[in-house]
């Protein structure tokens, strides 16, 4: 056999090698699983009447006519003409030799989509090739590649198909899936549905191979799915490879705390408890995402669990991804906390050097048992005493790495740290099946007793008097009101602008109330000082910009107004509701508008004015926007699936969840084998 069949990619040259890794394809496997986008039919010839409208199709004709014209634009003009008609082909775009060889009575064969015109029917930039008369038809449908510039289409096509007949190809293609699993889900084999999307023929449905249905898509999405969820099931059982120190329930503290606090956990807060605690008691690293609703109450069940590490004499770090929550949590751990004679610690970027150095001391001592802070707390400089556990909050807003750099902090090598990870951002369970598929989950599910979900509505920017007048009722008996500025993504500054002009507006408007204003660029001790005179009441009126967003724990601030709140997304609007209603007081919360709304921004509003629970929320945020741009950039080191698609693909997941189990446990090598195959060296793909 010829060598170059053996290993195409052997004899490419290297500026074309690196074109082909800009699309991921590096091996002759990544060539095997570059799969079509899409696929042309040109097994069927039309007559030039005959040929449907609006669809790309192939027809033949010999050319009666060809001249360039100048006006309107410089432009070839060709004529071909069957038994049935004439078809004008227009190409903006042509080369001189393209001319030449159109001579009248050439015989061309076009692919195109035909449309009628003012001069009848016609094809604009078909592709074409001169053929003699009864020239065979292609017996497959054709593949078009992602592709990107300097390769074409037909480059794709012949290194795909070498190594598809190859050697080495058989090698690539053979089956590592258990007979029992291809029996059970029906899935056709790896070998057979890669050759056929390379090559599908001719009768096969258009419509079933482009929506991804046709068995040998299901073959290739199942397979990438269970990639990504063995590689995550894997992660998930390598923590029992791992130590930790066992904290066990002692009760002591935590019962204290508990006699304290003025109110009863739920049942929902009683249940994740339980979960948290017997993890927390075995010498495996526990890896849990605590989910809940705003205002479900997660922070007390932290504050729990963080008592069980205490009691045992173990440290716990608590991390907020911004300042105002970091603090609260601070201030809530005080009050919490230092009764019982436990001492905390508060870690932030803003900090003076001195007050830096003193907090540094005490954790590195062990004196103080829990410490609170931003992202200063995985900074190097930090030293903890004894960590047992690491608390992250909202731990989407941090990045995969600094979650993990966390978990290094405990001082002894041999065992790393419980985690336990909170979001307020529900995730619907296909993601969470998903991405999360390496933490065990738990859900509050329930909001404390009483509360009421927060009224919303919605009110055009023309009756904004109306508003003034009902902040102003709300201030004078006797409650709290949030106004939240715009979101203006394009620029900081403009945000700002927009804040301290508001603040001083709603100053003129509103003389007789006591007004606060909070952004971001505002120092911390400015900011903490605003938000602790909120707290007390001694500001009724509060303008802020979205850093009030997560976290921010007023209750009896019932009254918000959120000024443009078709800029906002949904989970943006559901986080800053969230804000009231917290207390016995019904939350109003006022969705100021702009019109003309967009459609997206009409929906979103629809959706935040219909539904209170997040879950839901997030369900239909997740319909509209997709996974990649629901999970965001924020969230970086997310894992993107090429060819499974999250909404569509739900019993392909949870077959394959289900299959990932079942081989490591009784089909190890073949797990194996399949991750070589799927993942390769790129360990970023499909990881979290
Ligand atoms: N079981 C309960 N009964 C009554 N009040 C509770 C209960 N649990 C928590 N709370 C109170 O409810 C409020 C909201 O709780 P918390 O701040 O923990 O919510 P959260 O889940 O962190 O929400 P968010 O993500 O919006 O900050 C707090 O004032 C808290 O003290």
């Amino acid at each position: 056999m010829n060598t170059s069949l053996r290993n195409p990619l052997s004899c490419i040259d290297q500026p074309f090698r690196q074109k082909l890794a800009k699309l991921g394809i590096r091996s002759e496997l990544d060539l095997i699983l570059h799969l079509p986008l899409r696929y042309e039919d040109e097994t069927k010839l039309y007559s030039i009447r005959g040929a449907p409208e609006s669809k790309a199709v192939l027809v033949e004709g010999v050319i009666i006519h060809c001249e360039i014209i100048t006006r309107p634009r410089r432009q070839l003009i060709c004529r071909i003409e069957d038994a049935t008609g004439v078809l004008s082909l227009r190409f903006l775009h042509f080369y001189p030799n393209q001319v030449k060889s159109y001579t009248i009575g050439t015989r061309l064969r076009v692919f195109g989509e035909v449309r009628s015109s003012f001069f009848g029917m016609e094809m604009i930039h078909p592709r074409c090739r001169i053929v003699h008369e009864g020239a065979s038809l292609a017996d497959a449908l054709t593949p078009v590649y992602p592709t990107t510039s300097g390769i074409t289409q037909r480059n794709l096509t012949k290194l795909i198909q070498q190594v598809l007949q190859s050697d080495r190809g058989a090698d690539y293609l053979a089956e590592i899936l258990p007979e029992a699993v291809l029996a059970k889900y029906r899935l056709p084999g790896f070998k057979e549905s890669t050759n056929f999307l390379h090559h599908p023929p001719s009768e096969t449905s258009l419509a079933q191979l482009e929506s991804r249905t046709h068995p040998a898509w299901q073959r290739i999405k199942f397979d990438e799915l269970l990639a990504q969820q063995l590689s995550l099931r894997m992660h998930y059982r390598q923590r029992r490879n791992y130590q930790a120190p066992a904290l066990h329930q002692k009760g002591y503290l935590t019962k204290m705390l508990r006699n304290a606090l003025s109110f009863a956990l739920t049942s929902a807060q009683e249940k994740v408890l339980v979960e948290i605690s017997r993890d927390l008691s075995t010498a495996h690293p526990m890896q849990r995402l605590l989910q809940g609703d705003v205002g479900s109450g997660k922070t007390i069940v932290a504050a729990l669990a963080a008592l069980q590490a205490i009691e045992n004499g173990y440290q716990v770090a608590i991390m907020a991804p911004t300042e105002i929550l970091a603090e609260q949590h601070y201030q809530k751990f005080l009050t919490w906390l230092v009764p019982l004679g436990v001492k905390v610690a508060w870690l932030s970027g803003s900090q003076r050097k001195k007050e830096r150095e003193r907090e540094l001391t005490e954790i590195a001592a062990g004196h103080a048992m829990l410490a609170v802070g931003t992202h200063a707390l995985f900074q190097e400089q930090v030293q903890f005493h004894r960590l047992g556990l690491v608390i992250v909050d909202e731990q989407h807003r941090f990045g995969v790495h600094q979650r993990l750099a966390l978990r290094y902090k405990g001082t002894d090598t041999n065992w790393i740290p419980h985690q336990l990870m909170m979001s307020a951002t529900p995730i619907p369970r296909t993601l969470s099946m998903s991405y999360y598929a390496d933490l065990d989950v738990s859900v509050i599910d329930q909001l404390p007793p009483g509360r009421l979900p927060a009224m919303t509505k919605l009110i055009d920017e023309s009756r904004r008097d109306e508003v003034i007048t009902r902040v102003r009722e709300a201030c004078h008996a006797g409650k709290q009101a949030y106004w939240v500025c715009p979101l203006i993504e394009e620029s900081e500054v403009l945000q700002l602008k927009t804040a301290v002009e508001t603040y001083e507006q709603l100053g003129r408007i509103f003389p007789d109330l006591k007004i606060g204003l909070v952004h971001g660029q505002l120092k911390v001790k400015d900011k903490s000082a605003v938000m602790t005179a909120f707290s007390l009441g001694e500001i009724q009126l509060l303008v802020a910009t979205t850093v009030i967003e997560v976290g921010v724990d007023v209750p009896n601030a019932s009254l918000m107004v959120i000024e443009h709140a078709e800029r906002m997304g949904l989970s943006q609007l559901h986080q800053l509701r969230g804000r009231i209603g917290r207390g016995n007081d019904e939350g109003v919360c006022v969705l100021l508008y702009q019109k003309p709304l967009s459609q997206i921004a009409r929906e979103r509003l629809r959706i935040i004015f219909e539904h209170n629970d997040g879950f839901e929320i997030a369900r239909q945020d997740l319909n509209l926007r997709g996974p990649g741009e629901f999970l965001g950039t924020r969230q970086s080191g997310v894992p993107l699936l090429r060819f499974a698609d999250l909404q569509c693909d739900m019993d392909l997941l949870e077959a394959a969840r289900e299959t990932a189990d079942y081989m490591l446990n009784h089909f190890p090598e073949n797990a194996q084998c399949h991750l070589q195959r799927w993942l390769g060296d790129r360990k970023d793909y499909l990881r979290v």
